[in-house]
């Protein structure tokens, strides 16, 4: 049987974020794919013109349809909106044992519209994280969950050390807002870190790549593979979804979802790190 997996996080009517990227990485990736809306967003690659969030007993009903007849083999977050969604969507993931559970703790689009209230960070790090098998912010991301100013490697250790102990068993720190001739995403779990590693794409066609890399880690750890071997395969998925863009849009434009069975991956690396502290 194709092992089925979630995704719990917001429409963006632009087809390259949120519900839609996830679907579409689902699909590529071989895994059904089933869906829990938390809200809709009016959005396209110039930006999110409008968001109307569904109502927690609609996302509760949602979740139950899911979990009382599909088996869930693995499940992912995305835009969750505010505290109240995050509650709903925590003791859904609980009453029905969705097991490894990715987190994107999405909370900006990349033109800059909030996705999540601020208030809702603290329900996302006491009530989700707890649950999550990986946690994959980008640094602003990363920063608002530590209270930390991230700029060094060091400064990444510490948020991801940080993050660890929110009860997590991997973070994934990436890299994608930084500089430099590589995209480096730090991953920790309680006994290794490493770094993984691809070229930099110079490209302004970002939308969606951390639901689409979320998405992608979510199906192959859906398939049983490690969270070290998902994390690979992902980064290898929105590598050449990057590199192999689509032009299209007049502003952040979506990412290309075929290109990983389309094209071959050049240059994902995975380096094992010595911390002074593992
Ligand atoms: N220009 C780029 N070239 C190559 N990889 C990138 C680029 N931008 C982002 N990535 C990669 O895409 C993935 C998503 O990261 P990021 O863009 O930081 O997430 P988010 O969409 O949450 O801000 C990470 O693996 C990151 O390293
Ligand atoms: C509905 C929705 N969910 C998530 C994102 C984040 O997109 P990105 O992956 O580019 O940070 C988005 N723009 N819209």
């Amino acid at each position: 049987m194709r092992p089925q997996v979630l995704t719990i996080a917001g429409s963006d009517s632009g087809g390259g974020a949120g519900i839609q990227a996830d679907l579409k990485t689902f699909q590529e990736l071989g895994v059904f794919g089933t869906s829990v809306l938390t809200a809709v967003t009016a959005q396209n690659t110039r930006g999110v013109h409008g968001v109307e969030a569904v109502s927690p007993e609609l996302v509760t009903q949602q979740l139950d349809a899911i979990g009382s007849d599909f088996t869930i083999a693995a499940c992912k977050t995305g835009m969750l909106f505010d505290a109240a969604r995050i509650e709903v969507v925590a003791d859904g993931v609980r009453r029905h044992t969705f097991n490894r559970l990715v987190v994107d703790p999405v909370m900006i689009a990349k033109g800059g519209a909030s996705l999540l209230q601020d208030s809702a960070v603290q329900a996302l790090k006491t009530s989700l994280l707890p649950l999550a098998t990986v946690v994959t912010p980008n640094v602003p991301e990363a920063e608002v969950l530590t209270g930390m100013t991230i700029r060094t490697f060091e400064d990444r250790i510490k948020a991801a050390e940080q993050m660890l102990a929110y009860g997590v068993r991997a973070v994934i720190l990436k890299g994608g807002h930084l500089d430099g001739a590589t995209a480096d995403d730090l991953v920790m779990t309680a006994s290794e870190t490493f770094l993984l590693s691809a070229p930099r794409i110079q490209t302004s066609d970002t939308h969606g790549t951390g639901c689409t890399f979320s998405a992608a880690l979510t199906a192959e750890l859906a398939k049983g593979h490690s969270i070290l071997e998902a994390t690979v395969t992902a980064k290898r998925f929105i590598q050449c979804a990057i590199t192999h863009g689509l032009d299209i849009g007049a502003g952040h434009g979506p990412t290309n979802h075929w290109a990983y069975a389309t094209h071959e991956e050049a240059g994902v690396t995975l380096e094992s790190i010595t911390t002074n502290h593992r």
